[in-house]
């Protein structure tokens, strides 16, 4: 993969990459798509950021938010580069990233914010609140993700880069119901996130 033409940035100021996910478990898809855009886009830092309440989500029973940041924080606490943020949990109700990003911006201003999405997240973006300024608070980057098309029609010129990342066929989706019919996750997601889902419980009942 070659090196990435790069938005403009403000000169001098710090890179900070923010991966918002539900990771309800997270996996190594995600984890892998933040590695990839850290290196590529020359990030200081990519901050996780799990949602609160996410409102697009199509199933309906999501895990307490404390048990996705706990999960999210074991599976990055081994990279100096990866930071795990409570933002839209604490904020409490619906997660809009408007929000987080316009709260990221508050509290960063030395950095210049890149947003990862994969390929589904962002062919929905437009659905999202208040989409049109998004692109005015973060640079967006696409990530590839199989089964799913990446592209950035209809998405402003100059606010998204797409890039093209290992293909990890992983969903939080399958490793839930991998767990609930006895069926095993590990290296799906990290070995601490295993353990976590057993001491837990977790997604026995679905
Ligand atoms: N395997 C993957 N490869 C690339 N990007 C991914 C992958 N899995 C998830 N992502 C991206 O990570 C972000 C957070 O995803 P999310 O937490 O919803 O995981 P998910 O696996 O899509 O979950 P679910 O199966 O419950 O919908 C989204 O932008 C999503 O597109
Ligand atoms: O802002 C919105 O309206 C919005 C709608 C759906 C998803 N998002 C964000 O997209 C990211 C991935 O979400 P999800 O639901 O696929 O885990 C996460 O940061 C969500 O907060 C944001």
């Amino acid at each position: 993969m070659g090196e990435q033409e790069m938005p403009t940035g403000g000169r001098g100021k710090r890179r900070l990459g923010v991966m918002g996910g539900t990771f309800d478990p997270i996996h190594h898809g995600h984890l892998v798509a933040a590695s990839e855009v850290a290196a590529l886009f020359h990030l200081d830092e990519v901050v996780f950021v799990p949602t609160g309440e996410p409102w697009q989500k199509s199933h309906s029973v999501v895990s307490a938010a404390e048990d996705r940041y706990l999960m999210t924080v074991i599976a990055t606490a081994s990279n100096p580069q990866f930071s795990v943020s409570r933002i839209d949990i604490d904020r409490g109700g619906a997660t809009y990233t408007i929000d987080t990003l316009r709260d990221l911006a508050r509290l960063n201003s030395d950095s210049d914010l890149f947003f990862i999405t994969g390929a589904d997240a962002l062919s929905q973006i437009l659905t999202w609140r208040d989409a049109e300024e998004l692109f005015s608070l973060a640079h967006f980057i696409g990530v590839t993700r199989p089964g799913h098309d990446l592209t950035d029609d209809g998405l402003p010129k100059g606010g998204v880069s797409l890039v093209e990342i290992p293909a990890l066929a992983i969903s939080s989706t399958d490793c839930r119901a991998r767990v609930a019919q006895g069926d095993p996750v590990w290296y799906l997601v990290p070995d601490g996130v295993v353990r976590y889902i057993d001491k837990r419980q977790l997604y026995r009942g679905e």
